[in-house]
């Protein structure tokens, strides 16, 4: 008789039919089931040898075939097909199965569904999962959130499954709740901006400097080798050196220009707004995203709002040096802005938010796993507050030595009409962070004066109003 599965997983897609070969190849028998039967057929089909592997049509067999209290991993489209799922499992259950939504589910659904199936008497984790294709085969990074007790029944398996670093698993038990899926939205939203980042790198090097999509594939692999060095830095220059096989041009000179999104990065903004953290390189990322997928639009605009093209300067080793510095510091922002979302959402939601466990976990397996996560462990590293990444040593050191290359860039960019808003709004934010005295008291001058909202002064505590309109005096509000 085949022995009981230690997990089964429902969505055999990318990512569940990967964490599934991940599952048995390091040992554990995986029950196996797909809406689609072919998905689970083909996946025995190819990769069947690797492990013990229990494939199953039917949700009862599926069910039925793992081992009590069973630990449920579903992996299909984040939203709606989730509640389909869990609906559909639920009739098999017993008390105290655990059903792991691993998808990339808003937060606010992971708790109403927490709720929703404790009440019943199941256990919830919601994890977010970070790694892609090959993340999720050879170990991706884990953000499990719920009860400690459901995930403490899965940890042995994911923390095996996971990607390890310096002999850390990347799986950590975040938070209660929506806080693992909470965590890897802002992963995801940090993704975004690292992209958005680098994709403006590849612009300015491209139409300010004039060089080719493999010349700057290798400037990449060479900045891969310094501060930058990351997953996302690393595989820029891979997909910058492809070349087309039907075309013989360089890949990315013939793919559209039209990026496309599924919706955490959106999310991530929006929280932000509701949150009150002023977290601009992830928005202006999202607007990126929205407005190259407007093409029609812009092709309109190319040729009614004419702009005659600077010719390309050369690129000297000082402009892509000041490219990179700009990169780099812009990155940190982006990176700050988005531990301190996580740190005010902790704050509102009472998760307790351990970020330098964050940092540690995201050193290995996700999209984001870069060097200088390390420098973010050591920052939150002794639990005490951090205001700003921006204000540690390390952070504080970079930026202020890239501070002169990275203006420069934005302002050759601004000259030339080549559009940085990822790179510029970093730079508008840090400047507009280190100003103790900005603009806003106009503002509020402003409000008071065609709305009677008050103000505050300097000098003195209080709300005041002044009759702008009237007698011109000022009142005590
Ligand atoms: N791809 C990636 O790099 C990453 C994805 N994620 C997230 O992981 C989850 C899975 O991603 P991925 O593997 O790419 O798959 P997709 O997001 O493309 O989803 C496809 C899977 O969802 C199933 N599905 C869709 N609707 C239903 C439904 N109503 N009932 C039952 N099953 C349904 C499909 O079944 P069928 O075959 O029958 O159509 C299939 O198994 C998603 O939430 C995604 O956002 C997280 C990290 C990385
Ligand atoms: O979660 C992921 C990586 O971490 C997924 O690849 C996700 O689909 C990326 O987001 P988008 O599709 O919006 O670019």
């Amino acid at each position: 008789m085949t022995k009981l599965a230690d997990i089964g997983v429902y969505g055999l897609a990318t990512m569940g039919a990967n964490l599934a070969r991940n599952a048995a190849g390091k040992g554990f028998t995986v029950a196996v089931a797909n809406r689609n039967h072919e998905r689970t057929d083909e996946l025995i089909a190819e990769h069947g040898h690797e492990g013990a592997f229990v494939p199953a049509h039917g949700i009862a067999d599926f069910v039925a075939a793992i081992a009590t209290p069973r630990p449920i991993l579903i992996m299909v489209k984040a939203g709606a097909p989730v509640d389909a799922v869990i609906e559909e499992l639920l009739p098999h259950l017993d008390q105290g199965d655990i059903i792991i939504d691993g998808g990339n589910s808003l937060f606010t659904d992971t708790a109403r569904r927490n709720a929703y199936l404790k009440g019943k008497g199941f256990r919830f984790v919601g994890m977010g999962v970070s790694g892609g294709e090959e993340g999720a085969l050879i170990g991706p990074s884990m953000m499990p959130g719920g009860e400690v007790e459901a995930y403490e029944r899965v940890a042995p398996m994911f923390t095996r499954m996971a990607a390890q670093v310096d002999g850390e698993p990347c799986c950590t038990h975040i938070g209660p709740d929506g806080a693992g899926h909470y965590v890897k939205m802002v992963h995801n939203g940090i993704e975004y901006a690292d992209m958005q980042l680098i994709a403006e790198a590849y612009d300015l090097l491209k139409t300010l400097h004039g060089l080719d999509a493999p010349a700057i594939g290798e400037i990449f692999a060479e900045w891969n080798k310094g501060e930058l060095d990351s997953y996302l830095i690393e595989i820029t220059a891979e997909v910058l050196k492809k070349t087309d096989a039907s075309t013989g041009k360089p890949l990315v000179d013939v793919i559209t220009d039209e990026a496309e999104q599924k919706g955490t990065g959106l999310w991530t903004s929006k929280s932000a707004l509701d949150l009150g953290v002023p977290l601009t390189a992830i928005t202006e990322a999202v607007f990126a995203r929205v407005l190259s997928s407007r093409r029609g639009q812009r092709i309109e605009a190319e040729g009614l709002l004419v702009h005659a093209k600077p010719p390309a300067t050369l690129a000297s080793d000082e402009a892509i040096e000041a490219i990179r510095a700009g990169l780099y510091a812009s990155k940190i922002v982006a990176y700050a802005q988005g531990f301190q979302q996580l740190q005010v959402a902790s704050d509102e939601y009472g998760w307790n938010l351990k970020l330098g466990d964050l940092a540690t976990i995201w050193r290995g397996g996700c999209i984001i796993r870069a060097r200088f996560l390390n420098r973010i462990r050591e920052a939150y590293g002794d639990g005490a507050p951090v205001s700003s990444l921006l204000f540690e040593p390390y952070f504080r050191e970079a930026v202020l030595a890239a501070e002169p290359k990275w203006r420069k860039v934005v302002g050759e960019a601004i000259a030339a009409g080549v559009p940085t808003p990822a790179f510029s709004s970093a730079l508008a934010y840090y400047d507009g962070l280190r100003r103790a005295r900005g603009p806003a008291n106009l503002l509020q001058g402003l409000r008071d004066y065609f709305g009677a909202h008050t103000y505050g002064r300097l000098d003195k505590p209080g709300k005041y109003h002044t009759r702008w309109a009237q007698d011109g005096s000022e009142v005590k509000a």
